[in-house]
């Protein structure tokens, strides 16, 4: 039998909703953990949520019975975007499939003679010249970031990149930017039947979610016009290849369309919108600015191709990436988790079917784990002789390595680090003539996105 943790008297029918005045507030969830603990619940109308928070609620929740905890919330908003298929809103065996060859198919990429790395590198580069022709005049540079990123997703995928001008591109990124920046519609969960009838958000995420799919199917066909060469180039090519090798049911064609949407859904606006704040920091903080600068210049030339592998020579570089990764904690509640089978959680006997939330900013700001959690400070990751340090608690990708967590952990570090040495390298970012305040608080939406501001980068 079940036995949920303590939490907040729920009210009828809305349960605690009210209390969180019908969103995730990271603050609100750290603040009821006061109260309750570090496992409590919480009720979305009729539904129970064990909200995991800190440090070792989240680490021990997630990797003590991690096979336990790897189901995804099959919602009735999810279902009807992704029907179950692709590998973020999936799960069961279909799931572990097209996670496995996710995995696998990024891998090869990374190995392939055209690397991973070295597409990470041209589009930080395209990034770099793009900033150079702007001469120092000032931008909003959230744009140029995530249709960098986009581009390379374009290029892993499609195997190609478009061009700056490409009115097809700025349609597909308006789309996956809509997409990726929609909260989840509370009112959608409870209520599906009606909303389903009704306008609102949650139907142009819909329909955003069929844009972006129409958009697959067609580079799909594209691909099988042109057959898939001896050896595959993207990832389209791979996956193509695969369904022709092997007759397992969950390598079909849907299936293919909603593992491209997973990833340009999940790798753009992440990437992006952590470079995003990356800058913001650095105008804030010009002394960390200028002495990440300095480290560039003495360990590398000026033309030198920066690799993923320079990060262990260039320890305050390293290091403040991970700040940024840390103080912004983009994806703050982490993505629901659901039990796949009865288990236990931290002493809770919990039926099949539970959501699990971990509160990974709860995670980046525990006051147990981090010196000054609420302040930009690079230290946290530096020796007292500034040699970097890993931090146990740093999980902005989550936990549970051969379980859920995040699938593109490696690219993403490969884009940090890659995109970040490069423009600080070529330019100091600040703000305009005559701009004094900046605003550092973040927007709550489906990540934590900066204040739109604008930077001026002066070529150094
Ligand atoms: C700063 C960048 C990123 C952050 C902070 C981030 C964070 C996360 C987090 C917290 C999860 C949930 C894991 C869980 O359920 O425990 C996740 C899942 C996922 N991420 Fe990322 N991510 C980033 C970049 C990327 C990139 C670049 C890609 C791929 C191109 C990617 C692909 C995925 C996929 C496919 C999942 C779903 C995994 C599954 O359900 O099995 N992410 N990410």
């Amino acid at each position: 039998c079940q036995q949920l943790p303590p939490g907040p008297t729920p009210l009828p029918l809305l349960g605690n909703l009210v209390h969180l005045n019908f969103q995730f507030h990271r603050d609100l969830l750290m603040e009821l953990a006061k109260t309750h603990g570090n496992i409590y619940t919480l009720w979305l109308g009729w539904t129970p949520v064990i909200i995991l928070n800190g440090f070792q609620a989240v680490k021990d929740g997630l990797t003590t019975h991690p096979g336990d905890v790897s189901g995804r919330m099959v919602s009735p908003f999810f279902r009807a975007m992704a029907k179950g298929k692709g590998i973020i809103l999936a799960s069961g065996r279909s799931w572990k499939q097209q996670r496995r060859f996710g995995i696998m198919t990024l891998h090869n990429l990374g190995m392939g003679k055209k690397g991973l790395e070295y597409c990470v590198q041209e589009e930080a580069s395209h990034l770099v010249e793009f900033f150079v022709n702007l001469k120092g005049r000032p931008v909003d540079p959230s744009f140029p970031l995530f249709h960098s990123i986009s581009n390379l997703i374009c290029d892993l995928v499609f195997g190609y990149h478009f061009s700056d001008e490409d009115k097809t591109f700025h349609e597909l990124i308006s789309i996956i930017h809509t997409t990726s920046c929609m909260s989840l519609p509370q009112l959608y969960e409870i209520i599906p039947w009606l909303m389903h009838h009704l306008p609102g958000p949650h139907k142009k995420a819909l329909s955003c979610y069929d844009v972006l799919s129409s958009f697959a199917r067609r580079e799909i066909r594209r691909h099988k016009e042109r057959g898939i060469p001896d050896e595959p180039q993207d990832f389209i090519d791979f996956y193509l290849a695969e369904m022709e090798k092997v007759s397992v049911c969950s390598y079909d064609e849907d299936n293919l369309v909603c593992v491209i949407n997973d990833l340009f859904l999940s790798g753009s606006e992440t990437s992006s919108t952590t470079l995003y704040w990356g800058l913001l920091y650095m105008v804030v903080h010009p002394d960390i600015q200028e002495k990440v600068q300095k480290e560039l210049d003495a360990v590398l030339g000026s033309s030198q191709l920066i690799c993923y592998e320079d990060r262990r020579k260039l320890p305050y570089t390293n290091a403040v990436v991970h700040e940024i990764q840390r103080f912004s904690n983009i994806v703050f509640v982490g993505v629901p988790r659901v039990c796949v089978r009865n288990t236990t959680l931290l002493g809770f006997p919990l039926k099949k079917g539970t959501i699990i939330m971990p509160n990974i900013a709860s995670v980046l700001y525990d006051p147990e784990q981090w010196e000054t959690p609420r302040q930009f400070n690079p230290g946290h990751f530096l020796d007292k002789d500034g040699n970097f340090i890993n931090r146990e608690a740093f999980l902005p990708f989550s936990a549970g390595k051969w379980h859920r967590v995040c699938l593109g952990e490696h690219l993403a570090r490969t884009e940090l680090f890659i995109f970040f040495a490069n423009l600080l390298r070529a330019f100091t970012f600040q703000l305009p003539e005559g701009v004094t305040k900046i605003n550092t608080e973040p927007i709550l939406g489906g990540t934590l996105q900066p204040h739109p501001y604008r930077v001026c980068a002066i070529p150094r």
